[in-house]
């Protein structure tokens, strides 16, 4: 079921945006600092509520479902995650059943085997780095078996084999039909791997499409106000920025 937002406002922070996102797609949200993708982020994981429009999940009205329901369709990742007790890392994905109120191990133990955090799962979070407190707060996620991801830069403290693992398993889940939603800097991850992108300037919609449209040269220049080339072929491409001339 599609995760759609229609005219949506708040405050000063997001100004008529509207789109519907699909699942089994890796959608990415990118954006200038400011811009507002945090804020869509909440918005969609229903925290947020706007001053004008509506969220809407399948037929319902995002904020009209028990929270409960709410957390069994959407598992959200915010940005620095902190654990509010020193436990073990095990028990840290294991919350991630509580909409479901069981503690079935299987999806923990997936969810732990995916990030690679099995050799870790007695572990005390404090004895964590932060790349590996990063993996544990999003195997928590994937430990509910939501229909839709929401993660806000949930590749940013990773080093690039375990972006690239991460990304792997992300796109299994989109093709196993769960909608997965990443709020990205790096616009080359996005172009790389996205199926679709929303780019946010000033609270409102720049471009939404294909990555090659909507991270296009012209967008990049127009909403982040840098002059960009991209280099290699489709899949591998990478993003060099030119310094502003003297
Ligand atoms: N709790 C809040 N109350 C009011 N304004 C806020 C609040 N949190 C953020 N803002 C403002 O809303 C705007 C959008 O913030 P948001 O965090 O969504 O941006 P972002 O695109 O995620 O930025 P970044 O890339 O820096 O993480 C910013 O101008 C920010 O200062």
């Amino acid at each position: 079921m599609t995760l759609s937002v229609n005219a949506i406002s708040l405050a000063a922070r997001l100004s008529g945006v509207s789109a519907a996102l699909q699942p089994g797609q890796i959608t990415a949200i990118c954006g200038p600092n400011g811009a507002g993708k945090s804020t869509l982020l909440s918005v969609l994981a229903g925290l947020l509520v706007v001053d004008s429009g509506t969220v809407q999940i399948g037929d319902d009205t995002l904020n009209d479902l028990p929270p409960k329901v709410r957390a069994r369709r959407i598992g959200y990742l915010p940005q620095n995650g902190e654990a509010a007790w020193d436990v073990a890392v095990r028990n840290v994905v294991a919350l991630g059943r509580m909409p479901h109120g069981d503690m079935a191990e299987r999806p923990v133990d997936a969810a732990l085997e995916a990030l690679n955090l099995t050799a870790l799962s007695d572990r005390p979070m404090s004895r964590l780095s932060g790349g590996e407190r990063a993996r544990t707060f999003l195997a928590r996620v994937l430990a509910g078996q939501p229909q839709w991801i929401l993660a806000d830069e949930p590749l940013a403290a990773l080093d690039i084999a375990h972006q690239l693992a991460l990304i792997g398993h992300l796109k299994r889940e989109a093709l196993s039909g769960t909608g997965v939603v990443l709020v990205l800097h790096d616009l080359s991850l996005a172009m790389n791997h996205a199926d679709r992108v929303l780019v946010l300037g000033n609270g409102a919609l720049a471009a939404d499409g294909a990555p090659q449209n909507a991270l296009d040269t012209g967008v990049i220049e127009r909403v982040w106000g840098v002059s960009t080339e991209w280099l290699g072929k489709p899949g591998e491409r990478a993003l060099i920025a030119r310094p502003p001339g003297p």
